[in-house]
């Protein structure tokens, strides 16, 4: 059987309203992550709480209407809208002889299906792992007999079996992290090497789905030529993205930038996930200049970007500056493309709009640069190379011994080449 003619398995989706968020929208969202994990939702539970009840989550009413909705719709699992206790977890199950899963675990599983690279697997297995820690089921907390007996000095005697599986998973978060570091060491050297490069970095961030990595390739495809400059992978799925891919795009007038795309955002993703990932969000978090895509097609766009808002600054790269660009205009009724002072209106599937992008991004990037006149003597063959091959020339006359010229210069440039100024 083709994987997309599999059966999606049935599930209800439920939720407290504690009215502290756009709940419609929490649960619209997690409609799609739950369809983006290969399930579908029969109905929807809902019930209005100030909080959630500390043993129970839902109310023990609820909890009743819970499992007859389920029995009735012939569903076996419940998926909950919150990160919920391991205790309440466990008494949901208890009461409803549902399987229960809670929201955290839902994204851990999309995540899981979708790592590829080594790096992605280590990051979302030790996010797995340190979910499960806390959730080691009680029932195991009985004396291992296997290894309790032994007559000589056995580390494991005498612990209860949930103790052995709490040091093993331990042992293996260890582990994950040991090999994480070592792959972080290896990318470093290459990050160190283009924080050096001098030019500047910019990093396209935002939600999930909203077209990061089509723009990404957009600009490839107008502004590279070299064959290693391959296109990122983009398809019309929640994080089709894991991984931080980095490009070098050059455009005309020696005007180039470092750009990344990387792995996109949903609401209270959670904690231990944005740990792991730390490192693919570095790129991000050392960028120059944050370029967040946003759906603009989205009825929903808006708390979308406040998502976005929110990983940023758990990122702690809510500081750096930012331009708003607004993709799939080709979706809506507004005409693009369209700039208005630091937000763009395009559609990355259009050359126009590519064409508008770039040259709005490379006004927002290279703001710095200013135009000066050079005097250059003509025996200073080095400064004559360097400005003809990395900058952009207005205008350029010989006189006599020495050359007269007028470039577009950045400010690190604008230093050394002072003794030049005009
Ligand atoms: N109509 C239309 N579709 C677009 C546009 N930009 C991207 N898409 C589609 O939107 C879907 C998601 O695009 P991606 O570029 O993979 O989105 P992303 O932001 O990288 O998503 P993640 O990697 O999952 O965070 C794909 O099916 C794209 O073809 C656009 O301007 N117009
Ligand atoms: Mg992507």
């Amino acid at each position: 059987m083709l994987s997309n003619n599999i059966e999606k398995t049935k599930v209800v989706v439920a939720g407290v309203d504690a009215q502290k968020y756009n709940f419609d929208y929490a649960i619209s969202e997690l409609k799609e992550l739950v369809f983006a994990n290969n399930m579908t939702a029969s109905a929807t539970l809902t019930q209005k709480l100030d909080n959630p009840v500390s043993g129970t989550y839902f109310g023990k009413g609820k909890l009743e209407e819970l499992k007859q909705l389920c029995e009735h719709k012939d569903v076996g699992t419940v998926v909950l809208n919150d990160e919920l206790t391991p205790t309440q977890i466990r008494n949901i199950e208890k009461i409803t002889e549902l399987k229960v899963i809670d929201r955290t675990e839902l994204i851990l599983e999309i995540f899981a299906q979708r790592a590829q690279t080594k790096q992605a697997i280590l990051q979302v297995n030790l996010a797995r792992l340190q979910y499960a820690l806390p959730r080691l089921h009680p029932s195991e907390n009985t004396l291992d007999q296997q290894r309790g007996g032994a007559g000589f000095a056995n580390r494991g005697a005498g612990e209860t079996k949930l103790e052995i599986n709490r040091r093993t998973i331990q042992k293996e978060i260890t582990r994950i992290k040991r090999q994480l570091e070592e792959i972080e060491q290896t990318t470093l050297t290459q990050r160190k090497d283009r924080q050096n490069s001098d030019l500047p970095k910019v990093a396209l961030v935002g939600y999930t789905n909203a077209g990061k990595s089509s723009t990404m390739n957009a600009l490839i495809k107008a502004f590279t030529k070299n064959q290693e400059d391959k296109a990122v992978f983009e398809k019309d799925m929640l994080f089709a993205t894991l991984d931080t891919s980095v490009r070098h795009i050059r455009l005309p007038h020696h005007r180039e930038f470092i750009l990344s795309d990387t792995v996109g955002f949903v609401s209270r993703l959670p904690h231990n996930l944005v740990e792991a990932f730390k490192a693919t969000l570095l790129e991000a978090k050392e960028a120059d200049l944050i370029i967040q895509v946003v759906d603009y097609s989205d009825p929903n766009y808006r708390e979308m970007m406040a998502t976005t808002a929110d990983v940023l600054k758990e990122i702690d790269a809510d500081k750096i500056p930012m331009i708003l660009a607004f993709n799939k205009a080709d979706k809506t009724d507004t005409p693009y493309p369209q700039i208005n002072s630091d937000e763009i209106i395009y559609s990355a599937i259009e050359k126009p709009s590519i064409l508008q992008f770039s040259d709005f991004i490379q006004k927002q990037i290279f703001k710095d640069y200013e135009i000066i006149d050079l005097k250059i003597p003509a025996t200073d063959g080095k400064t004559l190379a360097y400005l003809q091959g990395k900058t952009e020339i207005i205008s350029q006359e010989i006189v006599e011994t020495d050359f007269y010229i007028k470039a577009v210069i950045n400010p690190n440039d604008k230093i050394w080449l002072k003794d030049y100024l005009k």
